[in-house]
């Protein structure tokens, strides 16, 4: 079964300046890389996954469930669409520990108390993620590298279909890129967690994903199979 199956069409227009979202794919992932230069779409493709932004028009499957359809009047909210979320700068709520940050999907408003099984998934992650000794302490408080571990550990918490994740490692320097990089891979593996991830850079297309998407202009210009021995971008 296809994991995305997308056929999805926004324009935006900003005065003089228009763009024309055409984002059509049908993959069976699991591991799906976003290439692209500034500017080609990328973002704007993931909040449509996501539900952050309305398409006008299309279809948008996953996991073989709708999640948007324009002619069926179906569009669901980002809430009850199973998935998580990892944005370019974290977004970590800073008035709440990492624990919390971390147990926020499993939490109502009125009932913030992790109970039972979700108690014990915050305190699994949390060892995972290297995280245990650091679970009091505000996100003003970590380093950077912690600050995207607690922002994987907690768009994951909830065991989502398909994990998003915008430049996850854009705020991050060379060394400690490669070896979240590397984390990524083995929590992938550990969780089997399908993802799509943007990316400018070509190491992180290459050691994560199966398959690249590579945008231009708002749209897929080409889909490359990187199982293929001689597969560029
Ligand atoms: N309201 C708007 N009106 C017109 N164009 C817009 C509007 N909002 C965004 N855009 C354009 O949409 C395009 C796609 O933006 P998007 O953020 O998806 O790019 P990106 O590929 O993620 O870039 P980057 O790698 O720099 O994050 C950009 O060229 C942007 O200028």
């Amino acid at each position: 079964m296809s994991l995305i199956e997308a056929n999805l069409k926004l324009t935006l227009q900003d005065g003089a300046r228009r763009f024309e979202l055409h984002l059509q794919l049908d993959t069976e992932g699991p591991v799906l890389a976003l290439f692209g230069a500034s500017g080609s779409g990328k973002t704007l493709s993931l909040q449509l996954l996501a539900g952050l932004r309305r398409p006008d028009s299309g279809q948008l499957r996953i996991g073989g469930r709708t999640l948007f359809d324009s002619a069926r009047g179906i569009n669901l909210p980002p809430q009850e669409r199973e998935l998580g979320y990892v944005f370019q700068d974290y977004a970590l709520f800073p008035h709440m520990t990492v624990q919390q940050n971390i147990g926020f999907a499993l939490t109502r408003w009125f009932r913030p108390q992790l109970k039972g099984g979700n108690a014990r998934r915050v305190g699994e992650l949390l060892d995972r993620f290297d995280l245990a000794d650091v679970a009091q302490a505000r996100p003003a408080d970590l380093s950077g590298g912690q600050r995207q571990r607690v922002a994987v550990a907690r768009a994951i918490a909830s065991k989502p279909k398909l994990l998003l994740l915008d430049e996850p490692f854009a705020a991050l320097d060379t060394l400690l890129r490669r070896e979240l990089r590397e984390q990524l891979k083995v929590w992938q593996r550990l969780w089997r967690i399908p993802m799509v991830i943007i990316s400018h850079d070509p190491e992180d297309v290459f050691s994560l994903a199966d398959q690249a998407l590579v945008m231009h202009g708002g749209h897929i210009a080409k889909t490359v199979d990187l199982h293929q021995k001689d597969a560029t971008l």
